[in-house]
């Protein structure tokens, strides 16, 4: 049995890991979830799994889960940050599966590596806020980072038995998002509820934004750089909207490897939790007979700035990367809150990057503090 901890388990991952823990009862078990505020469902969770802790980030979503366990469930509520960094090193867990979103994942994330706890890696911001620091914890401490993000856990399975240092490059495939083929003249009124609608997953309204400015894709530019040590121009992306080839490696012999699904998460998580082992399942087969075509296309990177401004701040180095995410995390909760429009999002990651005075190898006190400047700054923007 494994033993798995869940960060964000009543979010669009968390619910599709427990999906996979249901497909296979005899192999794992549930022993501590957590979210930020869904308490009606962390119950249902609760009364389903059974773990031993449950964390809810917020105090009184904290205290009202308290209220409504049945007095036979026998389970140690915690709250705040100190109950995410609990429940992610936890003595009788093998891995930390991080379902939550946004940068608020890196230092949970950094106390169960600490704990050396193997990481199953969802929440993409934790790596680009900080992935020298938290790729060298994990090397010093002995811990996997196994990638969840199904175009990190293609590359990783096309890579199984190979030698990185033969990597020549590494072609990220992106979907291309709602406004594929759109120009931004068309785009400048866009509302959230057109944002959201991704043509082939369901997800998180935060990445389900991130996609539509091709800012996922910048994120998974840096996810990349530090979970396979390439170099920023050994990383390209092709859009490819049918979401087949969930990412491809192209070696120094000109051979390439891709890995082939169905656009669905559970793969990638339950390859994620049984690395280096698969399990047979009963998830949809991929018939490439009922696909009339894959195509791919260069990202068009005028209409879609975000992901330029990503690779540039792989390129500048220092807490660029950090300060482009905790931006855009502000900057998206605000377009979804409609208090600024699309290509407001580029606009003010730019001018918060360009007041930002950068650290050459952070520790995680300059990375929180570098967050805590950004997200001040780029507020006093909005208003
Ligand atoms: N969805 C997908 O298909 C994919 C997602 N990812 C990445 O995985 C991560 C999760 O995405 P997704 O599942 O879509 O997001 P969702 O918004 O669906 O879920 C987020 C989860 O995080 C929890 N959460 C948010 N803030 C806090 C907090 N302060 N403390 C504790 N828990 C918190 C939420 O709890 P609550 O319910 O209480 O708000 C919820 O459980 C992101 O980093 C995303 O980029 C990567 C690849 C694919
Ligand atoms: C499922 C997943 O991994 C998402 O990150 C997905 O890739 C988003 O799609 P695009 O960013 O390519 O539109
Ligand atoms: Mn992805």
């Amino acid at each position: 049995m494994k033993k798995i901890s869940i960060l964000g388990s009543t979010g669009s991952i968390g619910k599709q890991t427990l999906d996979v823990v249901r497909e296979h009862k005899d192999k794992f078990e549930v022993i501590a979830i957590s979210a930020n505020s869904s308490v009606e469902l962390l119950l249902e969770q609760i009364k389903e799994f059974k773990p031993k802790y449950v964390a809810v980030y917020n105090e009184d979503a904290a205290q009202k889960l308290k209220t409504m366990i049945p007095s036979d469930i026998n389970i140690k509520v915690l709250s705040g940050m100190e109950g995410l960094k609990t429940i992610s090193s936890l003595p009788e867990i093998d891995v930390l599966l991080t379902a939550i979103v946004g940068m608020i994942g890196l230092v949970p994330t950094l106390e169960a590596i600490k704990h050396k706890k193997d990481i199953a890696l969802a929440n993409k911001e934790t790596l680009v806020c900080a992935g020298k620091l938290v790729m060298s914890e994990a090397k010093k401490n002995g811990v996997k980072i196994l990638p969840v993000d199904s175009e990190h856990s293609a590359i990783f399975q096309s890579l199984n038995g190979e030698n990185y240092k033969e990597i020549e490059k590494i072609i990220l495939t992106a979907s291309g998002g709602p406004f594929r083929g759109k120009k931004k003249e068309e785009l400048l009124n866009v509302t959230k509820n057109e944002a959201l609608k991704h043509p082939n997953w369901s997800m998180g309204r935060k990445i389900s934004i991130d996609s539509s400015t091709l800012m996922n894709k910048g994120l998974e530019v840096i996810e990349a750089k530090w979970l396979f040590d390439v170099e920023v121009d050994q990383i390209d992306v092709v859009v490819h909207p049918q979401s087949i080839i969930h990412s491809m490696v192209q070696f120094n012999d000109s051979s390439v490897i891709a890995q082939l699904g169905c656009p669905d998460m559970r793969l990638p998580i339950q390859y994620a939790l049984t690395y280096p082992e698969r399990l047979e399942n009963s998830f949809e087969r991929l018939d490439l007979t009922k696909i009339a075509t894959l195509t791919f296309e260069e990202p068009d990177l005028e209409t879609f700035p975000c992901l330029k401004l990503a690779y540039d701040t792989l390129k500048m180095g220092g807490t660029y990367s950090a300060v482009l995410n905790s931006a855009n995390e502000v900057l998206v909760e605000a377009f979804l809150e409609d208090k600024i429009g699309f290509y407001d999002i580029p606009k003010y990651i730019k001018e918060t990057l360009d007041a930002h005075d950068s650290i050459e190898n952070p520790t995680l006190e300059e990375i929180l503090e570098v967050d805590r400047w950004t997200r001040e700054y780029v507020k006093s923007l909005i208003q």
